[in-house]
Order: structure tokens, then sequence, then C-alpha cells
């Protein structure tokens, strides 16, 4: 399952030039407004002609110098800000309406019914919904055209903060349990960082970058194009047991850690999200501290303010002065102790 995207295309104010691909799970398209992240979607799902170039999806050529699919044989199932239902239809009308020729379709029906939790909602029309309620009917409808490939652009912008929340959990369903690529364009870091699996990052109508979100969170170069503050690490912990006072004893890469109020039983993977400003370095053994997770590190990259630190085969970025990196003489080869001050956890 994978998408391979190269091409080029001249707008009078713009000369975009995007080569990435797209392995399966989530990855998401970030950058500046303007960068082209619409049009290399419109180029993907066949909405525009890009002037020359090579998009193929699974094997099958969408776009080259001869092919030039039309968007509904290229097998992209699409979910826009707007949800962009029948209004005059039921919420079951509208899965049903894509699928309707198609043999098997009712028992695909009921599966991404139970997927998105449309139960409830199948009698009713798209007016009586809540914005959340519409875009996973709009999710729902797309996933029954039965695509090779799921194109979001933006499915959540024109959704307030609740409603955000509200169909979150229903998108990592989606990610975790249907074996599709999906194509996330977002403005959104939190965004990003709940749902992608792979991150490209474009700016003025080209690639800069393009990897495991885990890779980019902990790159100094990387990691303040999402935003300093969201600089750190994804690292991965496996629950070993729980400690008689109810905290969660977990391994990662870099040693044990203690956590609190973690849910889940031994053997579970976990995510765990550090920020960089939560990470404090010590070059000898801290002792005497209220600090519970302190892990041994060593530097493997010094870049302004941001040191970047291996954890066995992961890395963490930690922000510390320009004074402390001085004073600790933290260089690439320095053995130090990293004290993370606190941790949200992310289901892996
Ligand atoms: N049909 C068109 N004709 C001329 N210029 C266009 C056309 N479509 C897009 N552009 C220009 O191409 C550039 C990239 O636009 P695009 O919509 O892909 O950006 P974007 O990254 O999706 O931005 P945003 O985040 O604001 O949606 C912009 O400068 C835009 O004005």
């Amino acid at each position: 399952m994978s998408l391979s995207v190269a091409y080029r295309h001249a707008f009078p104010g713009l000369a975009l030039d995007v080569a990435f691909d797209a392995p399966g799970g989530v990855t998401a398209l970030f950058g500046p407004s303007g960068c082209g992240k619409s049009t290399t979607i419109s180029a993907i799902s066949g909405l525009m002609r890009p002037d020359a170039g090579r998009i193929v999806l699974n094997d099958r050529v969408l776009f080259d110098g001869r092919t030039n699919l039309s968007p509904q044989d290229r097998r992209i199932g699409c979910v826009f800000q707007d949800a962009r239902l029948f209004p005059h239809m039921t919420v079951a009308a509208n899965l049903r309406y894509p699928s309707r020729w198609r043999r098997g379709a009712a028992r695909e029906m009921d599966r991404v019914v139970e997927l998105l939790g449309l139960g409830p909602l199948l009698k009713r029309r798209p007016g009586t919904l809540s914005g959340g309620e519409r875009q996973r009917t709009a999710i729902g409808r797309a996933l029954l055209s039965d695509p090779a490939l799921l194109v979001m652009d933006e499915p959540l912008a024109a959704l307030d903060d609740s409603r955000k929340a509200e169909i979150m959990p229903w998108l990592e369903r989606l990610r975790d349990e249907v074996r599709l690529p999906i194509l996330y364009v977002s403005h959104s870091v939190p965004e990003v960082l709940r749902l992608a699996t792979t991150v490209v990052l474009m700016e003025k109508g080209r690639v800069t970058h393009a990897g495991p979100l885990t890779d980019i969170l902990s790159d100094p170069d990387l990691a303040p194009r999402l935003g300093t503050r969201e600089a750190g690490a994804l690292i991965r912990a496996r629950i070993e047991g729980r400690e008689p006072d109810g905290m969660t004893r977990v391994m990662t890469a870099g040693g044990p850690m203690l956590l609190q109020g973690i849910e889940g039983s031994v053997g579970t993977v976990l995510r765990l999200r550090v920020l960089a400003h939560e990470i404090i370095l010590s070059r000898d053994a801290p002792t005497g501290l209220s600090a519970l997770n302190i892990l041994p590190t060593t530097v493997t990259r010094v870049d302004g303010g941001l040191v970047q630190l291996a954890l066995g085969d992961e890395r963490m970025l930690a922000q510390v002065t320009p004074r402390s990196i001085e004073v600790l003489d933290l260089k690439p080869g320095t053995a130090c102790y990293a004290i993370v001050k606190s941790v949200s956890v992310l289901p892996s």
C-alpha cells in the first residue's frame, strides 16, 4: 500500500515541484498557507492536470505523460472541510450513494456504520446533524466508494474545539483499523501529532522533508517547523507492571520510567510524548530530586538551544539555555542524564 507522487506545475505566482512517497498509515501534508498542499491533493485526486510528473498508487499509474485517469477511475475517497452531503437524503442514503452498484456493498456498509458509530444517525438528514456527525458521515461515504487511498483536506477546520475532540477518536480508529493509506492536510499541529505516522513538510511549492513524525519531532532543524514548543520526542514504552502506590512501570529504549494514571495491561505499547522544555539535563546522576524519571542518555547533536539525545535507538530533544550548554560542556558524545518532568501518553 503506497502512493508515490512527483509532479511539476507552474501557476503565475508559484512554481510547484513536489515529490514524496506516502507509505501506509496517515501521511500529513504540512506547511504554511499557499505552499501547495491543496494543489497537491488536486493533482493526486485528478481534479487538476499537472504540467508534468508521475503519480502512482499501489502500482497503478494515475498520471504520467501518457496516462491521466479521471477522478472517478482513481479510487480515491475525498473528505473536505465542508462535508458536501446531499441535503435531501438521509444519512443512510448518503452512505449508500457511492456504492449503489457494487456487489458486497451492504456488508461493507454495516462495517463502516459500526466503525464510525453512524447507527443512530442513519434516518436523519444532514441539516439535523452536528458538524462532527456530518464529517463522520462524509468519511463513511468516502470509505464506501471502495477507495485505495483516502484524502482528507482540512477535515476538521470548520469544527469548533469540542466537535474536533469528539471526532478525533473516530479518526484514530480509522487509522488503526482500516488498512488504507490516508493523506491528511492540516494546519493544526495537535491534529498532526495525534494522527500522523509520516509527515511531508512543504514550503513554497516544494517538499523540504518527508519522514516519520518521530524523526521530525526530535530533529533540531525540523522540529521548529511544527513550532518550538512541540519539539521533543515521541518514544515507545511498554507497560511492565504496577507499583504498590498505583504508579505504572514502563520500559523505554532509555530505561524504566514511572507514570501516573495509565490504563492498559502489561505488555501494552504506548507512545510517550515528551516536550523539549520539560527536560532538564545533568552531567552527574542526580539525587534528592522529586522527579521520578531520570534517563541516562548521550548527546548526539547540539543546535542552538536544542540538544538531541540518544535513548537507545530513539532520539529526544531537550531545550536548554546556551549558558547551560557551555557550563555542562554538552557536545556530541557527552554522557548525561535527562530528568523528564512530565510526559503525556498517546495510544500506540
Ligand atoms: N487555479 C489556480 N490558478 C492560479 N494560481 C493558483 C491556482 N490554484 C492555486 N494557485 C496558487 O498556488 C499556490 C498554492 O495554493 P494551494 O491552495 O495549493 O496552497 P495551500 O498550501 O493548500 O494553502 P492553504 O493552506 O491556504 O489552503 C497559491 O499561491 C495559490 O494562489
